[in-house]
């Protein structure tokens, strides 16, 4: 068994064909005595330990208002929060940052895993994403932000490219915090394979190619379209067609978020920096909070 194998085992996840699946079991148990409690970096064949999370909601939804922000790669999600941070005081979590973050982490027990499924356009088993995102929150709340939204306890943090499968959508829900709703960014694949084309040339990612493209669009269509759909169900789902340019798009956004949350607050540039550090490749301020959004053993 590579260690791979034995990651996914750990995880109930032992094909790379099921993390497409829209499944919402328990994920398998980690196998009594074989995973150290903090896996090091030494440690090539252990199994590592599954991240816990916890039975009940670790946030009040009263004081912290999550937005899940979907669509398809290169919908524009990043884009589009980036400027939402500046007018309205969020926290951008980006799900695909928070990975990108842990994979390079040196020490991280789930690098491998990690770059697996990011080339694969697959999905990480949920236990590590909401963990990674847990703790981004409640870091984020523990130094909040200098402006008023986060006073008193209170916050508000645009999830970006998170939950893409059913299972992550509930255990979100019942383990960190239920979320106010969804803005959801919609374009037609030949817009997106353009602008992921064009994104790759600087982006660095390694999954900004054609092949890793068109294994992301799949898994997007077939395990992430039904999270949105469950959502719309329940009336939860704001759709922006996110075709036209960035401006005209952001205005739709404007009108929208206003409805829901009151006009446009305008804040510092201070507060500006302060609440947008993991925006989509956001390199040098990820290296500024290292280790606070990380799945490192706590010391
Ligand atoms: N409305 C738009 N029109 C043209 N290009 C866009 C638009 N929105 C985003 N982009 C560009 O498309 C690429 C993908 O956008 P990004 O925000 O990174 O998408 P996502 O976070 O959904 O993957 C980026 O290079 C971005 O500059
Ligand atoms: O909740 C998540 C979010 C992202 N990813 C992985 O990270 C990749 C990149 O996601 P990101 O949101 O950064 O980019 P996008 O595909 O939206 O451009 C995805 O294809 C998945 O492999 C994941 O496994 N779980």
């Amino acid at each position: 068994m590579t260690v791979i194998d034995s990651i996914k085992a750990a995880f109930g996840s032992s094909s790379t064909t099921d993390s497409t699946s829209t499944s919402t079991a328990t994920p398998t148990p980690h196998p009594e005595g074989h995973a150290p409690a903090h896996p090091t970096h030494k440690d090539a064949n252990a199994v590592p330990e599954t991240p816990v999370l916890p039975d009940q909601p670790v946030f009040d939804p009263k004081k912290v208002k999550v937005i899940f922000v979907l669509g398809g790669p290169g919908a524009g999600k990043g884009t589009q929060c980036e400027r939402l941070v500046a007018d309205y005081g969020f926290k951008h979590l980006s799900a695909g940052d928070l990975l990108r973050e842990e994979r390079n982490r040196p020490g991280s027990t789930y690098g491998e895993l990690i770059t697996e499924y990011i080339k694969e356009g697959k999905i990480v088993p949920q236990e590590v994403t909401i963990k990674l995102l847990e703790n981004a929150m409640s870091s984020t709340l523990a130094s909040p932000p200098s402006n008023e939204v986060w006073s008193n306890g209170q916050g508000r943090f645009l999830i970006d490219g998170f939950p893409r499968k059913m299972d992550q959508a509930f255990k979100f829900d019942a383990s960190v915090v239920k979320s106010s709703f969804v803005l959801f960014f919609a374009t037609t694949e030949a817009i997106l394979l353009e602008r992921l084309l064009e994104r790759g040339k600087t982006s660095g990612r390694d999954d900004d190619n054609k092949e890793s493209i068109v294994k992301r669009f799949r898994t997007f269509e077939e395990t992430s379209m039904p999270v949105v759909d469950y959502y719309r169900k329940s009336g939860k789902v704001v759709e922006i067609d996110s075709s036209p340019a960035i401006d005209v798009v952001y205005e739709k956004v404007k009108v929208e978020m206003d409805q829901r949350l009151g006009s446009t607050t305008t804040f510092t540039s201070t507060d500006v920096n302060a609440t947008s550090d993991v925006g989509s490749n956001a390199q040098p301020a990820a290296q500024a909070n290292q280790g606070a959004y990380t799945l490192a053993p706590a010391v």
